[in-house]
């Protein structure tokens, strides 16, 4: 499936076989050209308690797993709601806690998904940022890439950690960024590693972002990328409370409400397949 772009293998564990080691098959079956090729693996399991429908837990490339993915759970909930259990809204478990996805279903088929994407938080111990202050806002990092000298970096953790530097390019970042967003995401002060996006302001109700995520690299979405750099432009006082994200992949829409952030987009079912041993084995 995909969303915007990003891209996912999900596997229905919720009433299918289980696999063993998600961090080994996930490395093998996201490989471009040697096996199917995604961003990430997305599992589907019971839940542990009566208080959600269901269980996600998301994979990123690279084999490590991640506390939450925005695209992934629209892929997510669509896959449930069409497959396993017809729930509108749809209370989903994930490592960053619930998730809460309302589905806009016609003719059966999930259209868009709009999900409850918790509190956001400030806090460099919740992200988690080594370092003295409580908050990690507007905070000049030195690099050593040669294309990139210095940055101001905010720190924001919507269950999982992002860094939003904001700029007037992009395009001049994107030229280098598997070098710029690399460095960023393995920075010594994000001792979980960091998922990172540059962000240009167009006006107090649209942004456009760059992606570099973790355990990943370049994608052409990121949904709680998304919605970390819309709920930073706005405590900078750069949007309002409601903003349009374009992303390489298309269009998020973001509200920052007095409970937490909600994020709205679509997603996209590609095919069904077989997989082979060869594909994650060996
Ligand atoms: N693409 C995702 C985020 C996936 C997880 C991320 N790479 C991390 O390690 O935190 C999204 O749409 O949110």
């Amino acid at each position: 499936m995909h969303a915007l772009g990003n891209d996912y293998i999900v596997i229905n564990e919720f009433d299918g076989e289980k696999v063993k080691n998600k961090e080994e098959f996930s490395k093998k079956v996201c490989r471009r050209r040697f096996s199917i090729g995604a961003d990430g693996v997305i599992f589907i399991q019971k839940p542990s308690s009566n208080n959600y429908d269901v269980k996600f837990r998301i994979f990123n490339s690279d084999g490590s797993e991640a506390e939450m993915c925005g695209n992934g759970i629209r892929c997510f909930s669509k896959y449930v709601y069409e497959r396993i259990l017809k729930k509108n809204p749809l209370k989903v478990e994930t490592k960053a806690g619930l998730r809460v996805c309302e589905l806009e279903v016609e003719d059966d088929r999930v259209k868009k998904i709009r999900v409850y994407m918790g509190k956001p938080s400030f806090k460099c111990k919740d992200i988690p940022v080594k370092s003295e202050k409580e908050e990690f806002i507007n905070e000049r990092a030195e690099l050593k890439n040669p294309y990139l000298k210095e940055v101001n970096i905010t720190a924001v953790s919507v269950g999982n950690p992002h860094a939003i530097i904001f700029v007037d390019d992009l395009e001049k970042i994107r030229e280098h960024l598997d070098v710029i967003g690399s460095e960023i995401e393995n920075l010594p002060i994000f001792p979980e590693r960091i998922n990172v996006h540059f962000v240009k302001v167009l006006n107090d109700k649209e942004i456009k972002i760059l992606t570099w995520e973790r355990g990943v690299g370049y994608t052409m979405a990121c949904g709680t990328g998304a919605t970390a750099s819309a709920v930073v432009s706005n405590r900078l006082g750069f949007t309002k409370d409601k903003v349009l994200v374009h992303l390489d992949g298309g269009d998020l829409e973001i509200e920052i409400k007095d409970d937490g952030a909600y994020m709205k987009g679509d997603a996209v079912m590609v095919y069904d397949g077989v997989m082979f041993r060869e594909a994650y084995e060996g």
